[in-house]
């Protein structure tokens, strides 16, 4: 069973720096893939209300015997739902679906900025959070435009920012951005939606013995983000952990600089409502 290491979040919480991601995952499928990431060291679960797995997420939490202060998971509020009171009661029903009194991170999903409620969202947050019904509250896919809106209208800064980020989209600018603030980078569709065979890649993975998904994750936890790399394949799940037992060089990180082509594979922040 694999150990993996945390990174401490600006809410002092301590999270995994790999996580299992569970999008387009149907329930009884999500379940299991959950208990198969227990045993094989994960505590770490990214899902969020629009993957409408959030009870097959809880099933496998139940199932796996774990402990729940052991585990770290994670929802978002959808788009939708968006606004002051809606979230609160989003909130409510993302516990209900999952079973738990308390989530570990509750993530606004995008900025949706043509709503304009994503403000008033946030408050719904940092209303969770001194609850502590959320022991940490952040965004995903914000642009730093967004970032500094929040920053103006808030105290409380997100604990992370999740995007993105992949060898093919590396987000110098943004993950620079978060460093310089204080907030942690989590990389969506870590693997690039499962296209890891680049040649360049396959050549790392080959020169340690390793296979090019590990690479790819490796290069993630030595670059500081936290991953969230989604299988429900039970050898792949236990693979996708297995990377802290080795090190990629100078050479393998500037050659996967070199792959970044700044290609999205899903919706811009900007525009995606
Ligand atoms: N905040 C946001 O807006 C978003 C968040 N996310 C989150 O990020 C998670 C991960 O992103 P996702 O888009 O799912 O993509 P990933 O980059 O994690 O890739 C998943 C794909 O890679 C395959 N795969 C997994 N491990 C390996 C391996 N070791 N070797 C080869 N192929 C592998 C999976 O196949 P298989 O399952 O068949 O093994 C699947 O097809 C999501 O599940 C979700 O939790 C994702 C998109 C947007
Ligand atoms: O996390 C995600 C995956 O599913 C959603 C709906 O298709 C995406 O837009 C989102 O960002």
């Amino acid at each position: 069973m694999t150990n993996v290491p945390t990174k401490r979040l600006n809410s002092g919480a301590d999270m995994p720096v790999i996580g299992l991601g569970v999008w387009q995952v149907a329930d009884d499928v999500a379940a299991d893939a959950v208990v198969t990431a227990i045993e094989a060291g994960y505590t770490s679960i990214d899902t969020a209300a629009v993957y409408r797995n959030e009870r097959g997420v809880g099933e496998g939490i139940r199932r796996s015997g774990a402990e729940r202060e052991k585990l770290f998971v994670t929802t978002k509020v959808w788009n939708d739902s968006q606004g002051y009171d809606t979230t609160l009661q989003a909130f409510d029903k993302s516990l209900g679906r999952l079973g738990l009194d308390y989530v570990d991170l509750y993530l606004i999903h995008w900025p949706a900025a043509s709503r304009g409620l994503y403000l008033d969202t946030w408050k719904a947050l940092e209303k969770l959070k001194a609850e502590g019904r959320a022991r940490s509250i952040g965004v995903s896919n914000f642009h730093i435009p967004h970032l500094k809106r929040l920053f103006e209208s808030s105290d409380v800064r997100p604990a992370l920012n999740q995007i993105e980020l992949h060898p093919g989209l590396q987000q110098a600018e943004l993950r620079a951005f978060h460093a310089a603030n204080d907030i942690a980078t989590e990389a969506w569709s870590p693997l690039q939606r499962g296209a890891v065979d680049r040649s360049e890649i396959v050549a790392i993975a080959a020169k340690h013995g390793r296979t090019p998904a590990q690479v790819i994750l490796r290069w993630h936890v030595q670059l500081g983000n936290i991953a969230i790399p989604k299988s429900v394949t039970p050898s792949r799940i236990r693979e996708n952990i297995a990377v802290f037992d080795f090190e990629l060089d100078d050479a393998d990180m500037a050659a996967i600089a070199k792959l970044d082509a700044g290609v999205r594979t899903g919706p811009n922040p900007d525009t995606f409502a």
